[in-house]
């Protein structure tokens, strides 16, 4: 399966770093990436084949994944738009709805939206998928490969999900790095050095992500099991409640959720007025 990229930023470099060496080699691989800087990273790291521009040669992929920006992604459907014709597009950007991207594309319609994570870099993303109804089995099945190279995947049966997905595990590594900051931040104050810190926030949060996916029991009974009454994790809990750390991580992936929403309407076709001259 060859593979095109549009944009070799974070999230493309992830996604590669997942696909070779599962479903593909780097010679199965291009990126089209304006900035040469990153042409220049890509082809160091993993050896794929990088284009200033969508020349024929990169667009002759089987699959192409449209891996810009949300605010860049109208100006690269345009150059590509009655140049692609057997080939699955699927496009990773927050928020963008497949009937603005297929508008954009002059009515393709072999679309799917995809929503990883950075973790795919080491192949344990997670990823939400959402296909157009004209996109065949064999373009499921490939996007399915692709992403499932780079981690676990979930399907969902309508699109608006997919601002969910992106508001619990496409930002949600964030919100787990965020964790191990402050938990390397209170190993420092206590004394420890940031080596030790490193260790001992990270070791933690590994080994208890890896306890929780083990157990059959919830996070809330694997938390009550590490909290003694009247001991320590009961003193720190008590303080976090009262600073609201959990009631902020549900009202942050609102606000995720809420602005992949934003994202969708303010660069869609539908938040523009008619007549508006930068109308496709
Ligand atoms: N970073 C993340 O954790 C995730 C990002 N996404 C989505 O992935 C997309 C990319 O995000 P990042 O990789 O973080 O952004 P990024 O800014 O790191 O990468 C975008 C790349 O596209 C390039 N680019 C811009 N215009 C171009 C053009 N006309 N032709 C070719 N290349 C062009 C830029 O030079 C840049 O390297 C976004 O739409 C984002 O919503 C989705 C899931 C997670
Ligand atoms: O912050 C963003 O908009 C992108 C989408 C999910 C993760 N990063």
């Amino acid at each position: 399966m060859k593979v095109t990229f549009l944009g070799g930023g974070n999230m493309a470099t992830a996604l590669i770093g997942g696909l070779l060496g599962k479903e593909a080699r780097a010679d199965d691989i291009a990126v089209v990436e304006i900035s040469e800087a990153a042409r220049m990273r890509l082809q160091q790291r993993f050896g794929v084949r990088c284009h200033a521009t969508p020349d024929g040669e990169a667009l002759a992929g089987d699959v192409l994944v449209l891996a810009v920006k949300p605010q860049q992604m109208r100006e690269v459907c345009a150059l590509l738009k009655g140049r692609v014709r057997e080939q699955l597009i699927i496009s990773i950007a927050a928020g963008l709805h497949l009937a603005d991207i297929s508008g954009w594309l002059g009515g393709y319609r072999h679309l799917v939206r995809a929503m990883p994570n950075t973790p795919a870099l080491i192949g344990a993303g997670m990823s939400g998928l959402f296909a157009l109804p004209e996109v065949p089995d064999a373009g499921r099945q490939m996007a399915e490969r692709i992403l499932q190279a780079a981690g676990s995947t979930l399907w969902v049966a309508d699109e608006a999900q997919l601002d969910a997905v992106t508001a619990i595990s496409g930002s949600g590594p964030a919100y787990v790095f965020l964790l191990i900051e402050a938990m390397q931040a209170a190993a420092g104050e206590l004394g420890f050095t940031s080596a030790q810190a490193r260790q001992l926030a990270l070791k933690t949060v590994l080994g208890a992500a890896q306890l929780a996916a083990q157990s059959g029991d919830d996070a809330a009974i694997l938390r009550e099991r590490v909290t003694s009454k009247g001991g320590t994790t009961e003193a720190a809990l008590k303080v976090m409640e009262a600073r609201g750390v959990k009631a902020g991580i549900i009202a942050g992936a609102q606000a995720a959720c809420a602005q992949s929403r934003v994202l969708g309407e303010q660069l869609g076709d539908r938040a523009q007025k008619p007549g508006d001259p930068s109308a496709t």
